[in-house]
């Protein structure tokens, strides 16, 4: 479905991304991890083409992605901050991105699972940054496209919202479609990821599942696990 080969991304002097190879053939969930400016993100927007790599080749079911646009209607993305006008309400948001996809979409299933309507009347800036959120995911999930790319999908959740969205991409997942995600909270990561994929100095330096990576490492604690990745590469 994806595949990444030598890819380089500078920002100025700074080199973000230094050759990196990536193959993702199967359905599943892969969660992309990495300290803070490994290039998760800068790895995502290009395989979006937000971002053109210096050098690199990226192949989306073996066609180039490279200066075509049209490829990104069969991706879902959720941005890691979406800026959408504040003084849209929710329903006015999603009604606008439906007309302007142009694809039938499955907003109130979606609206439903979250049980958002009590906010669909509701300004965008006087909402809470969760409920946000669950907005942002209406509008990534609704297109029910093939390839789902998650930036930071955990974040301002409340536990019961993450258990829902845990649910969401597991029920995504058994309908065949490959989802990448990012995430900072470990222990979502692990619960649903299939394969995991690290980020360190513009490279993939691990790359396995949870259990490899704890075999890898030496410890049962998958927090621990990733840690001791990082150890690895600096003592
Ligand atoms: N448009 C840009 N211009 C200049 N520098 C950028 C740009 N986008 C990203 N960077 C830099 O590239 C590096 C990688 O950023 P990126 O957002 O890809 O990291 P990340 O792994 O997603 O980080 P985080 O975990 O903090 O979200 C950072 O040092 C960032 O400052």
């Amino acid at each position: 479905m994806i595949q990444i080969k030598d890819l380089h991304k500078k920002f100025g002097p700074q080199v973000v991304l230094n050759g990196l190879d990536l193959d993702v053939k199967d359905q599943g969930i892969v969660a992309v991890l990495g300290p803070n400016g490994s290039g998760k993100t800068t790895l995502i927007k290009s395989i979006l083409g937000m971002v053109v790599p210096d050098k690199g080749q990226i192949e989306l079911d073996g066609n180039s992605v490279l200066n075509r646009w049209n490829y990104r209607k069969n991706i879902d993305y959720l941005p890691q901050i979406a800026n959408f006008p504040g003084n849209l309400k929710v329903m006015e948001l999603i009604t606008m991105i439906k007309d302007l996809r142009g694809k039938s979409a499955r907003d109130k299933e979606l609206i439903e699972f979250f049980k958002l309507q009590p906010y669909l009347d509701k300004k965008l800036n006087k909402l809470s940054g969760g409920t946000k959120q669950k907005v942002n995911l209406v509008l990534c999930f609704m297109f029910d496209s093939p390839l789902i790319i998650l930036d930071e999908p955990t974040s301002g959740l409340d536990p019961i919202s993450l258990l829902h969205l845990r649910e969401l991409i597991q029920l995504e997942k058994e309908k065949g479609k490959t989802i990448l995600i990012t995430s900072h909270i470990m222990n979502f990561v692990e619960e649903v990821a299939d394969r995991i994929v690290f980020l360190l100095e513009g490279k993939i330096y691990f790359d396995g599942t949870v259990s490899e990576l704890k075999s890898r490492t030496g410890q049962e604690d998958f927090e621990h696990a990733i840690a001791n990745l990082l150890t690895e590469e600096y003592v």
